[in-house]
């Protein structure tokens, strides 16, 4: 019982009790309860309903350091606003790609918070403070999040693990029941393909996956779950790439300002 209380507090009966439920409960449910009543992961998923875009707000509830994942510029005020009720230290933006349906909010979360620094692939393309290799590590307080290149949808894909938690960020690479177009910025659908079958489907089921959009109204899943009911990512590879070459969908309405802001990280002049 005490490998999963890392709380350094003491824990009253009724808490502890509660606890050992918990992880009862989601043992059987096949999901290890990893972190305790007094410091659980901060955990936000917020929307933008303009480009149906999921951002994560994520912290450690101890030391409050916290990383927001696919920020919009629009909802800037919002995000930050969160922090600052939550008591938190917002260290690192990360984009998951260079965005065409959205800017980002990172370049102007950097102007506005001391220490902020803004991360992407290094395979991105694009400006920012921090470029993660594939397998490269970034800490916030006690966790620590993997960037994995998941390359396909565009050149610079990259999701994002935390293996302690069980929980995937997989931008667009792979979506609930679906995936990201590959249709421009380098899009391949053979290359997404293998990127998703080799750096996502390769984690345990149990880990939940968290996308950067969803038009369904759905908010999360499982690595299991889309292993067996991804409409394309159960197919073939040529199947795959038939499917893909075929989707026939209009262009993102933003793709014009989003895609040439997002290079820049989502501002005009030399900030990154
Ligand atoms: N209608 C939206 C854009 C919808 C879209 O193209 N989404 C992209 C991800 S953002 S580039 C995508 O990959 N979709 C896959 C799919 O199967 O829908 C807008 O105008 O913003």
């Amino acid at each position: 019982m005490a490998s999963f209380i890392r709380s350094s507090k003491p824990l009253c009966s009724t808490v502890l009790s509660n606890l050992w439920k918990a992880q009862n409960l989601n043992e059987k449910i096949g999901r290890k309860f990893s972190t305790s009543a007094t410091c659980n992961m901060v955990f936000r998923q917020l929307f933008d309903s303009k480009s149906w875009t999921y951002t994560y707000l994520l912290a450690d509830d101890e030391s409050k350091e916290a990383v927001v994942i696919d920020p919009v510029l629009d909802l800037v005020d919002r995000d930050i606003n969160i922090v600052k009720e939550l008591g938190l230290t917002l260290k690192y933006g990360i984009n998951t790609h260079v965005h065409a349906d959205h800017i980002t909010g990172t370049g102007v979360m950097k102007k506005r918070i001391d220490g902020f620094k803004s991360v992407l692939s290094e395979k991105s393309g694009a400006k920012a403070d921090l470029f993660l290799a594939d397998g490269e590590k970034l800490n916030f307080g006690k966790y620590e999040i993997e960037g994995r290149c998941t390359p396909g949808h565009t050149n610079g894909c990259m999701s994002f693990v935390i293996h302690s938690e069980k929980l995937v960020f997989t931008g667009d690479a792979v979506l609930i029941r679906g995936c990201g177009r590959t249709d421009f910025q380098q899009g391949d659908p053979r290359l997404l393909y293998n990127s998703v079958k080799s750096k996502i489907f390769s984690l345990p089921d149990d880990f939940l996956l968290y996308p950067a959009h969803d038009y369904l109204g759905m908010t999360s899943s499982s690595v299991g779950e889309e292993k067996k009911h991804n409409k394309r990512l159960t197919k073939s590879i040529d199947q795959f790439e038939e499917i893909m070459n075929n989707l026939k969908l209009p262009y993102p309405k933003q793709i014009d300002t989003a895609l040439p802001a997002n290079l820049v990280c989502g501002i005009q002049d030399d900030v990154a």
